[in-house]
């Protein structure tokens, strides 16, 4: 018996893998629908992979659903799970309840939000524990595997949907704005991997003093734009595009598509 089976070996379920073969060793298997995908991964990280979910839930004390919010019904159709036996569901917008009625309602679900930083242990994950009862060692197991690619936070189920913008999809969006200001710099002549560097170590800087002063993200703001300077020139031109208001309706978006998921068949 391994002690975590992911059922998905796609981007993410590869990224949590990654991140938990250091804390769990052996103690890890996975299958997924592609069997090319499944040896590429073999050979990657050195896990083993079943040929069915059915083997994978039979194998393994938690199982992980790495697989896309649409194909939760076909996945799990026929699945016979352990009386209790415990579930991680990563998809956007499936609720607890939810998968508990996919797999016959006798089992614990933890709703979960992980991000693709997770590949190098700079993850960010909500997590949600079921109301059923749970033993300190498995609600320990649960945090031991976010925390093997990152960093955790358990919040209760009805925030869950709000994550997937804030951390599960935002590395998307830090993405884009590190492309344009890279595009800004070339624009000018800079080679594009040092505007790469400049730009992305930048927001790696500006991330940790939000993390680490505590101070309100407008403060630090404040300090970076000197009187006349060159940083207000440019704060007055995002506000003059809708810099924030794209973002909090790009996220008003994000979380209405994560919800979507929930009553979709
Ligand atoms: N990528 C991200 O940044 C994040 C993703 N998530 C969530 O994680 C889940 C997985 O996402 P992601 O890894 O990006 O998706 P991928 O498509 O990369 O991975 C899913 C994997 O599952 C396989 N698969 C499809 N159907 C089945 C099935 N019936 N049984 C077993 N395996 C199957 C897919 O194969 P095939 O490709 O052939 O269909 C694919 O290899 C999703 O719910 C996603 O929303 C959560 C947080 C962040
Ligand atoms: O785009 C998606 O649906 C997934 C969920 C969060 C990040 N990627």
């Amino acid at each position: 018996m391994k002690t975590i089976g992911f059922i998905g070996a796609g981007n993410m379920g590869a990224a949590m893998m990654q991140g938990a073969k250091k804390v769990f060793g052996d103690g890890i298997l996975f299958t997924d629908i592609s069997r090319n995908r499944m040896e590429e991964l073999q050979d990657q990280l050195g896990l083993p992979f079943v040929l069915s979910n059915q083997e994978c839930v039979d194998q393994a004390s938690y199982v992980v659903l790495a697989i896309k919010p649409q194909y939760y019904g076909e996945a799990l159709e026929g699945i016979r799970p352990r009386k209790g036996q415990v579930f991680i569901s990563i998809a956007p917008g499936i609720s607890i309840s939810k998968v508990k009625a996919l797999l016959g309602g006798d089992v614990r679900v933890v709703r979960a939000m992980p991000n693709t930083p997770a590949l190098l242990g700079e993850g960010m994950s909500a997590i949600s524990f079921s109301e059923d009862p749970y033993q300190e060692e498995e609600r320990d197991t649960v945090r031991r595997l976010f925390d093997s690619f990152g960093k955790t936070l358990t919040v209760p189920e009805s925030q869950m949907d709000m994550v997937v913008p804030l951390s599960g999809s935002s590395p998307a969006y830090v993405y884009m704005l590190i492309e344009a200001m890279a595009d800004a710099g070339v624009l000018t002549g800079m080679p594009r991997k040092d505007a790469y560097m400049l730009a992305a170590q930048s927001v790696v800087g500006a991330a940790r003093m939000v993390l680490e002063t505590g101070r309100h993200p407008g403060a630090l703001k404040d300090d970076v734009c000197s009187p006349g300077g060159t940083t207000i020139e440019a704060v007055k031109v995002l506000e003059a595009k809708g810099f924030r208001s794209a973002i909090i309706e790009a996220m008003e978006a994000c979380w209405k598509k994560a919800k979507s998921f929930q009553s979709q068949d």
